[in-house]
Formats: structure tokens, sequence, C-alpha cells
């Protein structure tokens, strides 16, 4: 089934098309990757698709639903959240206490029982599932700030995540890891993909090939190919593109 289909979109900043009629799907329970080399317009087009930017031409629909019009936060409504390459969690208070002002924040009707004391206890349940998921149960009472900063992109997924997104993106989450702390976080997102889809922007290639059931390579605003990590590490234009080649092979993206 597809999940978001991402059709003709167009981003321009003045002459230049930083996304450039873009078109590609993401299927449920999928993780797709995109990749490309630097200034490919792999944070623009996340920025379309998560509503930051509008976009100035193409359509966008999650589920069915055509989102292109959507505001962030009706977006996250209808499905679909992001983590940031710049945590978004709030350093000072505790990671419990991240949990829970974001379980509350998605909480809705789920949560309205006739008693307080009811609805506080199912709201940390909910919060503290969520730091089972992404492994800091034990960082409970420790301060956001002070936690190591593969802990710090844990708890940013983790906030994603308590919007329970049917995809989320996934904006370079290996950033700035070490190969423990990578290896950590390619775990959490392969259990992920088992409740929703992930679009993964990523330059750790190694990460990308270990994820990905399908990966779209980038190169000047348009989609130059879409495959099986298989598919992508054997295609000659792909390589030409990160390897080099005498003639630019993002001369044919751009005819
Ligand atoms: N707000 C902006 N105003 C003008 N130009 C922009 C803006 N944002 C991005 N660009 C340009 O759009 C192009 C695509 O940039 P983008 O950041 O989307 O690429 P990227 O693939 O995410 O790069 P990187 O891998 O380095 O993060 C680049 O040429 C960039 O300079």
């Amino acid at each position: 089934m597809t999940l978001l289909v991402a059709h003709q979109l167009v981003k321009r900043f003045g002459a230049l098309p930083a996304t450039d009629h873009v078109s590609f799907s993401v299927n449920a329970g999928e993780i797709h990757a995109l990749i490309g080399p630097n200034g490919a317009g792999k944070s623009t087009l996340v920025n379309l698709i998560s509503g930051l930017l509008p976009a100035d031409g193409g359509t966008l629909t999650l589920d069915g639903a055509d989102i292109t019009h959507f505001a962030p936060h009706r977006r996250v409504a209808a499905g679909l959240s992001r983590c940031f390459q710049v945590t978004s969690i709030f350093a000072r208070q505790t990671v419990g206490e991240n949990l829970l002002l974001a379980v509350q924040a998605h909480a809705g009707s789920s949560f309205r029982f006739a008693q307080r004391r009811d609805s506080d206890l199912a709201l940390l349940a909910a919060a503290q599932e969520l730091a089972r998921r992404v492994t800091l149960e034990a960082d409970w009472d420790r301060v956001a700030a002070t936690l190591p900063h593969g802990a710090q992109r844990k708890l940013d997924v983790a906030l994603a995540i308590a919007a329970r997104p049917k995809l989320l993106l996934l904006d370079e989450p290996m950033a700035g890891m070490g190969p423990v702390e990578s290896a950590q976080m390619v775990a959490l997102i392969r259990r992920l993909r088992e409740d929703m889809a992930i679009l993964l922007i990523e330059h750790d290639m190694d990460a990308v090939f270990q994820l990905a059931d399908r990966i779209s390579v980038l190169v000047y605003g348009k989609v130059l190919t879409s495959g099986t990590a298989a598919e992508i590490q054997a295609d000659a234009q792909v390589q030409a593109v990160y390897l080099g080649t005498e003639t630019d092979p993002a001369d044919e993206v751009r005819a």
C-alpha cells in the first residue's frame, strides 16, 4: 500500500529550482532513504513534506488525503511526524518530563478519563512505554541536557513518535554519532519500522544500505533514480555522482 505520494513537487529559491518536479512514493511499512550529494535538495524536500516550506507546485498525499496545503501541525495530526537535525528536546527538563509533555500534547481524546488519577496514570504509562521503545528507561530522571548526544537523538525520536505517526521523517539521525551510537540508532530505526513507515535522509551510507528497503537518489533537485539498495549500489550513474567521472552525470539529470 502506498502511504506518501509526492507528485511533481517544485520549490524555487529565486531562479534556483532546489526541488525540480520531484515524484516519489513511500509504501506502508517501508524505510525509504533519500540520498544525494551536498546541495542536492534533500533538506528542501523534507521541509516541503513536513510543511515547513510551501511548495511552488505539485501535490502531496498521505494515506489518500491531499495534505499539499496543510500547515505542519495538521500534517502531524494526519500522521506525519519529523525529527530534526537539530534536536528539539526540552534541554532543562528530565527525560520523563519531556516524554510526558509529548504524550500529553498528542493525547487528544484517548486519555480523557472520568477520574483525573486514571488519566494521569495512563499518560505516565504511555510515556514510560515511549522511554522503553527508545531504550531510555534508565535515564527517566536525568536532565535531557546531560544526556550523551546519541541518547538526546533517541529522545528526539521518542518525541516524534509520541504522535503515533504513520510516516516518520528522520533528517540525518546519525549526524555527529560515533560507531556505537550509530549502531544503536540503526537498531532503533529497524524496530520502529514494525509500526510505521520511515523516510530517512542520511549521509552515512553504511546505515542507509543496512536499513533502506528502497532508496531515491537526488541530484540537482531531481530524482536521478529509485531502487533497492542492491540496485542503487550497482547503478553506474549513482556511482558517477558519488565517485566522480570525467563526464558530469548531473548533466543527464538537468537535461
Ligand atoms: N532558504 C534558502 N534560500 C536560498 N537557497 C536555498 C535555501 N535553502 C536551500 N537553498 C539552496 O537549495 C539547494 C538545495 O539545498 P538543500 O539544503 O535542500 O540540499 P541538501 O541536499 O539537503 O544538502 P546537504 O546534504 O548539504 O544538507 C542548494 O543549492 C542550497 O544552496
